[in-house]
């Protein structure tokens, strides 16, 4: 199970009351969505293309880590479709009568909606299987030798399914996505567009440097940007006129103690763990998440992905490995050979 990291400032899964802000802020069609422009446009030929021929798209599993706008995207998927969208989540799905349930609800060209679609539980996902392949599911009715099983149609339906971890989808359910968007970390320019667009609805007034700036820090990642500058309006409107410029986004950053490259608590609790408790790696996931007091999925799934793309970490097949780049972010020297000698602190 994924956990809350520490610093739940910079933490790229929702806060508490925070998904009806992020309503607020979803864009609610393709031409909106900003950044992922490879998997945006291989969706808009998916969806086109079912448009033309007037069928119910083939389902569309979305990938990546969170807060990168996967459950947007489902949302887009529908509003495109000019369908509805039912929406649950993997671990909602504890036993097969609850996706019956569910699925037999589901009117012609409906979108369903699975969240963390890894954390199915088995005989759900089983039924899955024919639901997604014939549009049909076998109910069993009775136990034991009695048991009967009855064949149930269901309307053609889009599945969008979410995971923050598809090496974790069995085989099968992974062959019966028609379409897999594999989404990226955004690059500091589009979250600065994320940004500008964010304060254009909730009326907050932003220079251009202040956008960057809050972009820089947010992890590459929308959720966060949109956090950080709802903590940074805050700041404008208590401390200084409401505007929101550098150095007003600097000063209010270094209060919520979000650092040059945003890295959160957690993330440095990983490098300072893995430099000063391990010599810089390698060394196991495991062992990691339990110097730092995380459960491993939250260091795997949370932290690392980000640490791996800013270049400090690196995953070897004998561990985590922290890169010269992480040394130096600790304000430590980097061994000559990473495998070598213990941090040396700079005068
Ligand atoms: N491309 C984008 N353009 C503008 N805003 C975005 C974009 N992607 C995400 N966001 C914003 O980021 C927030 C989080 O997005 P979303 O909930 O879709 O992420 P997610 O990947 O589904 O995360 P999780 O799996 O943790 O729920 C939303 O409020 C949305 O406004």
């Amino acid at each position: 199970m994924t956990g809350q990291p520490a610093d739940e400032t910079l933490s790229a899964l929702p806060q508490l009351g925070e998904r009806e802000m992020e309503t607020t802020l979803r864009p609610s069609r393709l031409s909106e969505f900003i950044g992922q422009p490879r998997v945006r446009e291989q969706l808009e030929l998916v969806l086109e293309s079912a448009r033309r021929r007037g069928v119910p798209p083939d389902h569309v599993l979305l990938s990546g880590p969170p807060g990168l706008g996967k459950t947007s995207l489902a949302m887009i998927v529908a509003a495109e479709l000019d369908a509805s969208i039912r929406i649950t989540s993997g671990p909602a799905l504890e036993r097969a009568g609850d996706l019956a349930a569910m699925l037999s609800n589901l009117a012609e060209g409906d979108v369903l909606f699975i969240d963390e679609i890894h954390r199915i539980a088995r005989p759900a996902e089983e039924m899955l299987y024919l639901a997604m392949e014939d549009f049909r599911v076998d109910v069993v009715v009775g136990k034991g030798p009695g048991a009967t099983s009855i064949p149930l149609e269901i309307a053609p339906f889009t599945l969008v399914g979410a995971t923050t971890r598809s090496g974790a989808l069995t085989g099968p359910l992974r062959d019966r996505f028609g379409f897999t968007g594999q989404m990226e970390f955004y690059a500091d320019h589009e979250l600065d567009q994320v940004v500008r667009r964010s304060a254009k609805i909730l009326d907050i007034e932003i220079d251009a440097e202040g956008s960057a700036e809050i972009a820089r820090r947010s992890r590459g990642t929308p959720r966060i940007a949109n956090r950080l500058l709802r903590r940074v309006r805050d700041y404008a409107e208590v401390r200084v006129d409401g505007r929101v410029t550098l150095e007003v986004a600097r000063a209010a950053l270094a209060v919520y103690d979000v650092d040059e490259l945003g890295l959160d608590r957690l993330d440095r609790a990983v490098l300072s763990a893995l430099v000063h408790s391990f010599g810089g790696g390698p060394v196991g996931v495991a062992t990691l998440a339990v110097a730092v007091g995380e459960e491993p999925t939250t260091v795997e799934e949370v932290c690392e992905p980000y640490l791996v793309r800013a270049g400090m970490l690196a995953r070897t097949p004998r561990g985590r490995v922290a890169t010269a780049s992480a040394w130096e972010h600790l304000g430590l020297r980097p061994p000559s050979r990473p495998d070598q000698a213990g941090p040396t602190l700079f005068d």
